[in-house]
């Protein structure tokens, strides 16, 4: 056998066999491999994901190792550096220069768990490594503060090249504001529309996020002008719609995708999360009771043709945690733990697909 000597352009080669699954593109075409580094027997490189919650990163490692072996030598020893540079499809523009993608939290209705949820996602995007945010937007009840165990803090002020900015709330690793944070916490403000629009508008504009991976909106319930606000205040990367598996539900979940698809609004719904799917007992976490029907979810994804993310089971605990100010993923039930770091990948996997495949998103123009 000739000499076979191994350089970085044959591990490019070799490389370049591999697939991003989702994306459909080669590793090497993606601009996904860096560092290489060929030593004796031996060849490192890192693989840049689109994002730290991909749930297809073991498969990646494992198909790099295996393109190595097979189109190099099968005895050199492939060390592989996983890490993560999320995507974004957002033209920088002034508002929130630093967010790399918006997504919307909404629901049909109220009560599904779109807050729970919201608070639950956040946390297992940070978990993964990504920075996140939350604007707790929902006028019919800002509980977000409440999940965070957050309702007293209050956001502070800095001035910034002339301009006051807010600076939100930090807890457990995630930055927030809420319009919670506006009024004292047991004042009966209503929120008339117009208001909060205004606030939503401040908490872009004149609030300091820095870098964000992902910003999460937890939206009201319904369609209201606060969801035309932020359309047309910043791009926003997507929307995801909670519902339960409810006949009721269902029917308005599908009045909050219908506004979304609006040609005036056009954005791209990135999944439908089920919540409350079945009841598990915590003591009996292999059983599971559809108590609220089943496979809602599913038929409403399939219906309009976009992937079902997750289905997060009903169990006490995550109301408990919620009530006690954190989210339930900080605790160590696995059947909690599971279904929301699953839905948190798949999120984060549409977030990543829709930045490679669709065209920039821009804030929507008003007409006049
Ligand atoms: N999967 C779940 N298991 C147990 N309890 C849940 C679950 N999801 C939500 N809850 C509880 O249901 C109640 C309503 O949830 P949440 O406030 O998140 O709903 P929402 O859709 O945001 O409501 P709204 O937008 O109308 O304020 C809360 O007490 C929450 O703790």
């Amino acid at each position: 056998m000739g000499e076979f000597t191994i350089n970085k352009e044959k591990v490019l080669q070799a490389l370049s066999t591999v697939e991003e699954p989702d994306l459909k593109k080669d590793l090497v075409t993606l601009g996904m491999i860096q560092d290489i580094e060929v030593g004796v027997n031996q060849v490192r490189f890192t693989v840049v994901l689109t994002t730290p919650a991909c749930p297809l990163k073991e498969l990646i490692k494992r198909n790099c190792e295996a393109a190595i072996h097979e189109h190099l030598s099968p005895d050199v020893e492939v060390v592989i550096n996983l890490t993560a540079n999320v995507t974004t499809s957002r033209h920088s523009g002034p508002l929130i220069p630093g967010v790399k993608n918006v997504i919307a939290i909404s629901s049909g209705k109220g009560g599904v768990g779109k807050s729970t949820v919201t608070a639950n996602l956040a946390m297992a995007l940070h978990r993964s490594g990504a920075k996140v945010g939350i604007i707790d937007a929902d006028i019919s009840g800002p509980s977000i503060p409440i999940m965070f165990g957050a309702q007293d803090m209050q956001p502070t002020i800095t001035p910034k090249d002339g301009k006051n900015y807010i600076n939100p709330i930090r807890q457990y690793g995630i930055k927030m504001i809420s319009i919670g944070f506006l009024t004292p916490p047991d004042s009966a403000v209503v929120w008339r529309g117009p208001m909060a629009s205004q606030a939503l508008k401040q908490f872009f504009g004149d609030t300091d996020w820095g870098e964000l991976d992902y910003l999460l909106i937890d939206l009201p319930p319904g369609t209201s002008d606060i969801h035309l606000t932020l359309v047309q205040t910043v791009p926003v990367t997507g929307a995801v719609i909670v519902t339960t598996p409810q006949k009721v539900a269902l029917a308005d979940a599908i009045k909050g995708l219908a506004m979304f698809k609006q040609p005036q609004i056009n954005v791209p719904i990135l999944g439908i999360i089920e919540n409350m799917a079945w009841f598990t007992p915590e003591e009996l976490p292999d059983h599971q009771y559809f108590i609220f029907g089943k496979g809602g979810g599913q038929s409403l994804a399939d219906k309009f043709d976009v992937p079902l993310l997750g289905q997060i089971p009903l169990v006490q605990g995550i109301r408990e945690a919620g009530d006690e100010g954190r989210p339930a993923v900080m605790d160590t039930n696995p059947v909690v733990n599971d279904a929301f770091r699953d839905a948190a990948e798949s999120l984060a996997q549409q977030v990543a697909i829709r930045n490679a495949s669709r065209e920039k998103t821009r804030a929507v123009e008003i007409q006049v």
